[in-house]
């Protein structure tokens, strides 16, 4: 896979338009960014870039709207942060939209080493097509605006997107600093992996991320789980889970998840209690929520499960405490809230104790780490990406990877 290093020490990069696809699809609360994290790694990439004299295109996903303008997912109020982060010396040129008026004339207007963010790239329908056709004709226009791709958004690569997997092929291309460290680290949990290895999987992409499970338990010693995966593995073991956020079809899936875990001795460690409530908490007041604890035998018919109990809690962490290595995706509950934030803090705190290699995945998991206060230099890595980096540890073809390599 070719670098911008290569890029620039090639001589490619100077005074050429530079799109880089990064992933800016940070938290908001209104237009307040609640966690940076991927606003900041994306700048070394974008900053070497601009000091090669590039003039740097840089866009992105931001939430999931439904392939129109939606002011409520506009990347406005990255464009600001990205500012104040590249410095008082480098301004971001913001354009209203990813292809039309806006975005032809703000990058003719780029000189060289100025930098400029498109409007969120899920504003057309073309990014996320099925369609090839549809997703190739975005991807041509995105094409026109740049001369060189570069591909840093690790924490979209899972996605057969137009801007992360048709647009490489038609431009020349290579990867930014942030995929190549994200690769590098999580290569490892591949290869040689220090046990007892755990894996604790939690948030909200239920069906996305339940697939997983079938790698991992080829690969895990342990798998933890709680967010809102778990009550699809309660109701699979026979359970009845309230009002929870359930996965109806894919209990037969869970069922033979844990037949096979049992019969290769992988353990499957689940909560034996929960924190939920009759309503999901406001997450804009956050006003105090009326959360009750329940037993994981007898969550009322009209509780949903919004975190693990404080039994849970202490399970987890003994189970956490003698492991070699631990990924981490997911947090354990609705962690924005603070009446259920403490399953999520308890297994933060579980990893930053112990010994192992520790490895947290997920553009939630990393926020909910640093909103609750704990130091990220206390974790082995942070990776930018939840799902993608599920589906890098599976094993399997990331298209923006794939086209990179291409
Ligand atoms: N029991 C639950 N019910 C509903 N939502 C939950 C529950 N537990 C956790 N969540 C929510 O899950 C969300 C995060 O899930 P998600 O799968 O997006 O994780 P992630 O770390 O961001 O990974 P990715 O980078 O793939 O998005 C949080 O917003 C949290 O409130
Ligand atoms: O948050 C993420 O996992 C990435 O930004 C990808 O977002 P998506 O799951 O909406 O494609």
């Amino acid at each position: 896979m070719k670098t911008i290093d290569d890029l620039i020490a090639e001589g490619h990069v100077a005074g050429k338009r530079v799109f880089v696809r990064a992933d800016l699809n940070v938290p908001l609360d209104g237009e307040r960014i609640t966690d940076d994290g991927r606003i900041r790694a994306a700048v070394p990439t974008i900053t070497k870039l601009a000091e090669a004299g590039a003039k740097v295109i840089v866009a992105s996903h931001l939430g999931r709207p439904k392939g129109e303008p939606d002011p409520k997912f506009s990347l406005a109020p990255v464009a600001a942060r990205l500012g104040e982060l590249l410095g008082a010396d480098r301004q971001v040129a913001f354009a209203a939209d990813t292809v039309g008026d806006s975005a032809r004339t703000t990058v003719e207007k780029l000189g060289d080493g100025q930098v400029a963010l498109l409007e969120n790239l899920r504003f057309n329908a073309g990014e996320t097509s099925k369609d090839d056709t549809e997703r190739g004709a975005f991807a041509d226009r995105l094409a026109a605006l740049a001369d060189i791709y570069v591909g840093d958004g690790f924490g979209a690569v899972h996605r057969k997107h137009a801007s992360v997997y048709d647009l490489p092929a038609r431009l020349p291309h290579a990867a930014g600093g942030l995929i190549a460290t994200e690769v590098g680290v999580l290569k490892k949990l591949t290869e040689d992996v220090a046990r007892p290895y755990a894996v604790v999987l939690g948030g909200s992409k239920v069906s996305d991320k339940l697939g997983v499970i079938d790698h991992l338990l080829e690969k895990a010693d342990r798998i933890l789980v709680g967010g809102g995966m778990l009550f699809t593995f309660l109701k699979a073991q026979g359970y009845e889970v309230g009002a929870s956020l359930l996965q109806e079809d894919q209990i037969p899936v869970v069922k033979e998840y844990l037949e096979r875990a049992k019969a290769k001795g992988v353990e499957f460690v689940l909560p034996v209690d929960v924190i939920g409530d009759t309503a999901f908490p406001d997450l804009k007041t956050k006003a105090p929520a009326s959360p009750v604890t329940a037993a994981v035998d007898a969550i009322p018919a009209d509780v949903l499960g919004l975190d693990i109990g404080p039994e849970s809690r202490k399970l987890f962490a003994a189970k956490l405490a003698d492991a070699a290595t631990v990924f981490w995706n997911g947090p354990m509950g609705v962690f924005e809230h603070p009446d259920f934030a403490e399953g999520t803090r308890a297994v933060a705190q579980a990893l930053i104790d112990s010994p192992a290699f520790t490895v947290v995945g997920g553009g939630d998991s990393a926020a909910a780490v640093r909103i609750l206060g704990f130091d990220e230099n206390a974790f082995g890595h942070i990776s930018t990406g939840g799902g993608a980096s599920l589906e890098y540890l599976e094993g399997k073809t990331l298209p923006g990877l794939a086209a990179l390599e291409g």
